[in-house]
């Protein structure tokens, strides 16, 4: 009696398996933010994502809910705003990206944002040792390098903290130095991969152009300029948005990428591997950033640094006192408490 409708091919979002077997629930924390709404958007586009919980403290979040939730894939969606309703975006998690809290403005530092951001990481975590102890949790809020160290310490405190499923989001890091030595090597940004290793935060930034692949071969007089640049790209963001936040699209897609990987990883996909920020034993730090195997358990296999040249052992030797620094910072704020 009906005639069968034929959809267009040219509809991208058709080339979206609907297909949802085996995937994940995920909680956005932070939902309603500059990061927070296209990094749901782009988790509502992944079709490993069956349930998508987005959650903020904003009264307008389950409008951003409601939005996402006409768009044509198969995953549900829902809003939670306001802190009583943290305890019910969290539970039954599988995975949790966490892009709440405050960006900077032109003049701040990183670090500077930790009276604000501290807090928020660790009622987030507090909740999350009840709603879901063993979602693979993704921090975005800065700093990375001392939320990261808070989330762990809360998890320490409850007796839920499992090292394997707690990351600091770096992969912003490695998309713009992809982004930076292909412009100026003429390769696709897409092919190239180049690993950044420390920590996320000016000088504790330190990118691998030895190790890039393809290999690329970049100038000595301009190796000092391209290594500043992928530190000082944050900044770079928040001077040109004048007052108007920091990186939140190009985060959104470095987050959804992650994301991406680390479901992949639970998936049992072999060989997904992402620099990222996690409690180590790979150098005097407690925290450290590096190329990691994913998988089930999370944190698979901490790949260490490898091979480094000179240059960039000395880039590390400097990234570690400042690191070590904003690590004791979020440890010992947390013990403090
Ligand atoms: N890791 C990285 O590479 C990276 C990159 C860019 C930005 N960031 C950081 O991500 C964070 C968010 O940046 P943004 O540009 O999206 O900021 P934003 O202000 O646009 O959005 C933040 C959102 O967090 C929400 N929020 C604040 N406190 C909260 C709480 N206690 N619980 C839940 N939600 C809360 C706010 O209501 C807001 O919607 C900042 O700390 C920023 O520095 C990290
Ligand atoms: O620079 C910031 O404050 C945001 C983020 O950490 C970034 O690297 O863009």
């Amino acid at each position: 009696m009906f005639s069968r409708i034929v959809r267009p091919t040219l509809n991208t979002a058709r080339k979206f398996s609907t297909s949802q077997q085996n995937n994940y629930r995920v909680t956005v924390c932070g939902a309603a933010g500059g990061i927070g709404q296209p990094l749901s958007l782009l988790l509502k586009l992944n079709p490993l994502v069956t349930e998508l919980n987005c959650y903020d403290i904003a009264p307008f979040t389950p409008g951003v809910a409601c939005d996402l939730s006409h768009i044509e894939t198969a995953s549900k969606v829902k809003g939670f705003a306001g802190q009583e309703s943290l305890k019910d975006a969290l539970s039954n998690a599988e995975v949790v990206v966490i892009p709440a809290g405050v960006p900077r403005k032109p003049g701040m530092t990183r670090d500077d944002l930790f009276g604000s951001n501290a807090n928020v990481v660790k009622t987030i975590f507090e909740c999350a040792t009840e709603a879901c102890p063993d979602a693979i949790f993704c921090i975005i809020t800065n700093p990375v390098n001392s939320c990261v160290p808070i989330a762990c310490e809360v998890m320490k405190k409850a007796n839920k903290l499992n090292p394997r499923r707690i990351f600091g989001v770096s992969t912003l890091d490695i998309v713009r130095a992809n982004t930076f030595v292909g412009e100026m090597c003429g390769v696709n940004p897409k092919e190239m991969n180049v690993p950044v290793i420390g920590g996320h935060s000016g000088i504790t930034i330190v990118p691998l152009f030895s190790r890039a692949t393809p290999k690329v071969s970049i100038p000595k007089d301009k190796l000092d300029a391209l290594t500043k640049r992928v530190q000082e790209a944050g900044t770079e963001v928040v001077k040109a948005k004048v007052g108007h936040g920091s990186a939140t699209l190009s985060m959104a897609y470095a987050g959804a990428r992650f994301a991406n990987s680390i479901m992949r990883g639970l998936k049992g996909e072999s060989n997904v591997i992402e620099c990222c920020y996690v409690q180590s034993d790979v150098t005097e730090a407690a925290y450290f950033s590096n190329p990691v195997l994913l998988g089930k358990a999370g944190l698979e296999k901490n790949l260490g640094i490898g091979e480094i040249n000179a240059y960039e052992k000395d880039l590390v030797s400097k990234a570690l006192p400042e690191l070590k620094k904003e690590i004791a910072k979020g440890v010992d704020w947390v013990k403090s408490q």
